[in-house]
């Protein structure tokens, strides 16, 4: 299958007073068009960091991304990635519908177009009804619900996903993976998905990455061949906590790697 995203040799180092945080060094991925791609790892292993450097929200110091063949400053312009980030980040003045169209305003969307085009994708998320509320007056999952909606309003080839369900509880975060994941099968987009859940990342996961901690490297790539669709019934099966041991295995190579020899 044609690569959607393909990261060569990228390395980025911080200089914050004075000091100098090397963040990755030299990480190459090739992620599939259609893949569902979570990046794990120990906190400041750069998953992160590499996420805005996919996104062209961040410079790298070296190295290339290139994204659906192009540079990844040219799939921002042409509006190819939608991005989630922890926190939904609504604006609580606009209604639910009103905040889901602000992107397509912004770009000069007319009235009525984007107008539909917010109603079908509140369907899409399963917050129909809901339009016309303001965003205190919906759960913490439904508002992640309403910033994947408006992430979605251009239709991106490429959702770029960091720690979007942190801060869910336990139900709400396992309602919002199975969401996740028909969404991105009904919608056909590339996810790449910054988590610190290995039970997450194996459940959503065609593969999973393991960062290696600071300087961020890639050390581990897990495909995970769990078959669809993954249901509750997946997270009780036997393949699937062998998965989700052979994921926590790696995570752990790198956290303890003098113990494990890596
Ligand atoms: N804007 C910045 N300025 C300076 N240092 C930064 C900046 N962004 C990230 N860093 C540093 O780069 C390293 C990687 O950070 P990053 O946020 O990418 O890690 P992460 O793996 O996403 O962490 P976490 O899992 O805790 O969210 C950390 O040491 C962090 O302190």
């Amino acid at each position: 299958m044609a690569s959607a995203i393909s990261i060569q040799n990228v390395s980025k180092t911080f200089h914050v007073s004075g000091k100098t945080i090397p963040a990755l060094s030299n990480v190459s991925l090739d992620i599939e068009q259609g893949a569902f791609v979570s990046l794990l790892g120990p906190s400041g292993c750069g998953k992160s960091t590499l996420l805005r450097v996919i996104g062209d929200l961040l410079d790298s110091d070296e190295g290339s991304v290139q994204v659906l063949g192009k540079e990844a400053r040219k799939s921002r312009q042409d509006r190819d990635y939608g991005m989630v980030f922890q926190q939904p980040g609504l604006m609580d003045w606009r209604t639910i519908q009103k905040n889901v169209e602000l992107p397509m305003q912004v770009a000069g969307v007319g009235k009525a177009e984007r107008a539909a085009r917010a109603k079908d994708l509140l369907q899409l998320v399963r917050l129909e009804g809901f339009e016309g509320h303001r965003p205190r007056q919906l759960s913490g999952g439904m508002q992640q619900r309403a910033a994947i909606a408006r992430a979605l309003s251009f239709e991106p080839k490429i959702l770029l996903m960091d720690e979007p369900l942190g801060a869910l509880d336990e139900m709400n975060r396992e309602h919002m993976q199975r969401e996740l994941l028909r969404i991105w099968r009904e919608t056909g987009t590339t996810i790449v998905f910054v988590t610190h859940s290995v039970s997450e990342a194996a459940f959503l996961s065609t593969e999973v990455v393991v960062m290696s901690p600071r300087p961020g490297r890639i050390a581990t790539r897990i495909p995970i061949d769990l078959p669809f669709p993954r249901t509750d019934e997946t997270r009780s099966t036997e393949k699937f906590y062998e998965v989700e041991t052979q994921v926590r295995e790696a995570l752990h190579a790198v956290l303890e790697p003098t113990v494990t020899g890596v």
